[in-house]
């Protein structure tokens, strides 16, 4: 096509566009006018894009929407583009979506990227609450996130968390980065408990994985102008997205073909990946079979959500312990003291860490790793607190607010773990002041998985090693500046400086 031709239809387009924002501005501006529900209170809207400028004024949503849930109160009407959100900002809010009136609110929202992840939704995280999807989280919870499950991969996590300390303590006395160096070994963990032993393909799955996580974590227009469909087609994302998600899903593919072609002895060194074969085989008469499909997604959802999440939660605990040297003492001293005797740090006493445990739990409450929690979406037109919920609005329930707000935790900014001894307070699901795995038929169901896989490294990394900042930093310095992404870690990389004190 020649420039002219080119200018023409790309002006022929742009006035089509136009025209048709126009008709939309003005249906929209005369229905709201019509119906005139009790919504919840909200900023002032622009026509067209909502509220979008007041949530893009900080880089990070979960600091806006405290700022405006201050103002519009905790239960709080957006609309980002043409979608209408609910914002949830205090304990009883959250416990009236995702306990009260959980079933109404247990669907996720159609977006561009996680539909394609995820198979048109038919994994775990993304689809919609249906018999499936049921299904298919049984399977998880029973099957492959289970207590004897997770500790049948002990081995793996003692190999991998003794590797970390061994890279460590050949760089002793430099400049360790330790971000890249967790991501490794958690990837690792997953990768093995997922694949058994060491897959050709790990290092290209771990990369495409890593980039898929990333994009999956971005805000884009066409998930806030839905009924423009047009924009999905244009979207330069969603081509590269669909590209790598072939490349992983021929991989995932060969993966389940060499794993089928050998003959394990029953329940010896079971993978994720043999555990979901034997469930496919021996369901497959039954009316909700499961598919390559499925296991494929099945295991994509535990790298998205058992990799980073992990990771950047043993961060935040190393950045926190670093940042407060006398929280940094007292836990080593109780790590050194449980595992002196052994001379070094195995999963059998880890639950003899109890102020470890709080550490883990304070981290959890100042960096809740999903923020927002994944979004939810209203099923059916209904009413909380006297306000009204249009169907199909998007919930967003700021876990991080609610965790650091005042009305519920004394000195809610500051680090302090003891809050948490002899304090029933958990993350269950039951506690709606304190909600980092989120709570009801949604919530997370890989706690069992990710527990170990932080308590392990966090003891050895406090036993073995005593930690600074490099360039004679002070403590207080340390930068703490969070990226916003499908989950909330350091923008920067944590660079630590380690001496060992055990060997
Ligand atoms: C520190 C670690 C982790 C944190 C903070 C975390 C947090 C969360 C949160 C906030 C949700 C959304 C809950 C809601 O919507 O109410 C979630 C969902 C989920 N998580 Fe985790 N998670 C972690 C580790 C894991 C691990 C290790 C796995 C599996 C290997 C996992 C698997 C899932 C799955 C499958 C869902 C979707 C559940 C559903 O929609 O039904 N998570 N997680």
């Amino acid at each position: 096509m020649d420039l002219p031709n080119i200018f023409s239809s790309f002006t022929l387009m742009a006035s089509f566009l136009f025209l048709f924002l126009l008709f939309k501005i003005v249906t929209r501006w005369t229905t709201s006018k019509t119906s005139n529900p009790k919504l919840p209170p909200g900023p002032w809207r622009l026509p067209f894009i909502g509220n979008i400028h007041q949530i893009i004024s900080s880089p990070m949503p979960h600091h806006s929407f405290k700022h405006l849930a201050q103002k519009y109160g905790p239960l709080m009407y957006l609309k980002l583009g043409e979608v209408p959100y609910v914002i949830v900002t205090s304990q009883e809010m959250a416990k009236e979506v995702m306990q009260t009136q959980d079933l109404n609110f247990c669907d996720r929202p159609n977006l561009m990227l996680s539909t394609i992840f995820s198979y048109n939704k038919t994994d775990i995280i993304f689809p919609i609450y249906e018999e499936h999807w049921r299904q298919l989280r049984k399977i998880c919870v029973i099957e492959l996130l289970s207590v004897k499950r997770v500790q049948s991969f002990g081995s793996i996590r003692e190999e991998e968390v003794s590797d970390l300390v061994k890279s460590i303590s050949s760089n002793e006395g430099l400049v360790v980065n330790l971000t890249h160096q967790i991501f490794s070994m958690t990837y690792g963990i997953v990768a093995r408990a997922a694949f058994g032993k060491k897959s050709k393909h790990q290092q290209v799955f771990i990369s495409l994985s890593n980039e898929m996580i990333n994009m999956l974590g971005g805000i884009y227009v066409a998930d806030l102008y839905p009924s423009i469909k047009i924009l999905q087609s244009m979207s330069r994302a969603k081509t590269k997205f669909e590209k790598l998600h072939s490349e992983i899903d021929i991989i995932l593919q060969d993966i389940i073909n060499d794993h089928r072609s050998i003959h394990k002895e029953a329940g010896k060194d079971e993978d994720l990946v043999d555990a979901l074969i034997k469930i496919q085989q021996e369901n497959d008469q039954s009316q909700h079979q499961l598919t390559d499909d499925n296991m494929k997604s099945i295991i994509q959802d535990m790298f998205a959500a058992g990799t980073e999440t992990s990771s950047v939660l043993l961060l935040w605990g190393m950045s926190e312990l670093v940042k407060n040297p006398k929280v940094m003492e007292k836990v080593q001293g109780e790590v050194r003291k449980v595992f002196d005797k052994k001379g070094s740090v195995d999963e059998s006493e880890l639950h003899q860490l109890v102020y470890l445990k709080c550490v883990i739990k304070e981290t959890l409450r100042l960096h809740p790793i999903v923020p927002l929690l994944v979004p939810r979406e209203c099923r059916e037109r209904c009413q909380i607190n006297g306000y009204e919920i249009p169907a199909k609005t998007r919930v967003m329930v700021n876990a991080w607010a609610i965790g650091r707000d005042p009305k519920y935790w004394v000195e809610a900014e500051s680090f302090k773990p003891e809050r948490f001894l002899n304090n029933p307070i958990d993350f269950k699901g039951t506690d709606f002041e304190y909600i980092p795995f989120g709570a009801g038929r949604r919530m997370c169901p890989g706690i069992a998985f990710a527990s170990p896989n932080v308590e392990l490294p966090l003891a050895k990394l406090l036993y073995h090693f005593d930690w600074k900042l490099p360039n004679e930093m002070k403590n207080e310095e340390i930068d703490m500046t969070e990226t916003f992404g499908l989950t909330v870690g350091r923008k920067h990389d944590l660079c630590l400086i380690p001496t060992t004190r055990r060997l």
